[in-house]
């Protein structure tokens, strides 16, 4: 096992945990990427892929944000749809566009051309790489949280070939092949355990697991289609790596849109439960507070386009929603491109003059 510096701030993991912290930690979805300046730079020169394959490059990128803001995580640079291309799919990052795949599943038959037992240290050791290199330079100055994309999720964008508002080609295989459905799902979920079992023995401190298109799905087809896959994803990374002699480490899941799950949600394995900007706080900490699980979120992102004295009053009446126990700030997504770094950073300065020596 590699020895790593110690860890100078763990508040993340403590929160995660729901133990005392001396303020609340935070960080943002999609904290490194397009609207930094600095990752622009490095996107101009390199391809989207060939940056996540580079560990250099993504170790760099992983760190642009730290040097900005005082944030208390970091999260390992990567993309969701590294897994479909470690079963055998091209997945193209178009500017504009987004990720596009040239050759979709049409068909249950095109399951087959898949590699569905892929070597996972093989086709996606270089995160694992990155991971370890990044924890090597954090030097200990925050957690890294490492992640995947959910199974339902990745299955969208593998039928779907692309991003889309209602993913109809992939909500339809639900109703004309739920079998087939089921054994794509099954299959994703073997590798994604393999994977974040991977990415913590290379060094991850957490854990995230983004289903971030449960919002598509209604209570009865997440049930069936997504929640058995989560709950066993959690279940097993933690007994994979407990039976391997390894430390278990938090997990946190992000089903955007899923607010018809919530209870559900709260009595899963996960340590966390990450919160989109349309779950009430107050609601939401009552149910997670009786089963013991910390919550993450949930500042409308949209608010950091917002002035700066409104971000740190509705960043304010957020922490106080939310209490301090068992809380990680976050936005309830991603940073979206033409954000301004210094709001995102207003929002991590308030959340630290609003929490700090907080008692509880
Ligand atoms: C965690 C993460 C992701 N992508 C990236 C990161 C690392 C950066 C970070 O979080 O700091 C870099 C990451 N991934 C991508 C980019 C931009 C690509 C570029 O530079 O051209 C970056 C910086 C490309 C990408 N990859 C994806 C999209 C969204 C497509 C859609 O709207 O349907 C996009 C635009 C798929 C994707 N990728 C990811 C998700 C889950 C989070 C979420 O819901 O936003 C999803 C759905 C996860």
């Amino acid at each position: 096992m590699t020895s790593f510096p110690p860890l100078k701030n763990d508040l993340l993991l403590r929160a995660a945990r729901c133990e005392k912290v001396e303020r609340i930690p935070v960080w943002a979805m999609r904290q490194a990427g397009r609207y930094l300046p600095e990752f622009r730079e490095v996107r101009s020169k390199h391809d989207f892929f060939t940056i996540c394959r580079t560990p250099e490059l993504a170790c760099e990128v992983t760190m642009q944000p730290l040097r900005r803001m005082d944030l208390d995580a970091a999260i390992i640079f990567s993309d969701i749809l590294v897994i479909p291309q470690a079963l055998g799919m091209t997945v193209e990052m178009k500017p504009g566009k987004g990720p596009t795949f040239p050759g979709p599943l049409l068909l249950p038959e095109d399951i087959k051309k898949l590699n569905t037992t892929p070597d996972v240290t093989a086709e996606l050791g270089y995160v694992f790489e990155a991971i370890t290199l990044t924890r090597q330079k954090l030097e200990g100055k925050v957690p890294l949280i490492g992640f995947s994309g959910a199974p339902w999720t990745l299955m969208a964008y593998m039928i779907e070939g692309q991003s889309s508002s209602t993913f109809s080609k992939a909500r339809a295989w639900l109703y004309k092949y739920p079998e087939e459905s089921k054994s794509l799902l099954g299959i994703l979920t073997n590798v994604i355990i393999d994977y974040l079992v991977g990415q913590v023995k290379a060094g991850a401190q957490l854990l995230q697991l983004f289903e971030s298109h449960a919002g598509i799905l209604g209570a009865k087809t997440f049930n069936e289609f997504s929640l058995p896959y989560l709950k066993l994803i959690a279940s097993k990374v933690k007994s994979k790596l407990s039976d391997a002699g390894h430390a278990t480490v938090p997990m946190t899941v992000f089903a955007k849109d899923a607010h018809y799950a919530l209870e559900d949600l709260v009595n899963t394995d996960y340590d966390v439960i990450g919160l989109d900007w349309t779950i009430d706080p107050i609601m939401a900490s009552k149910l997670a507070s009786s089963k013991g699980k910390a919550l993450q979120g949930n500042l409308d992102p949209a608010a950091l386009y917002g002035s700066e004295e409104s971000i740190a009053s509705l960043t304010k009446a957020m922490v106080k929603q939310f209490g301090t126990r068992g809380y990680i700030a976050n936005l309830g997504h991603g940073m979206y491109p033409d954000m301004v770094p210094e709001h995102l950073k207003k929002f991590v300065d308030a959340v630290h003059t609003c929490s700090e020596n907080s008692e509880n």
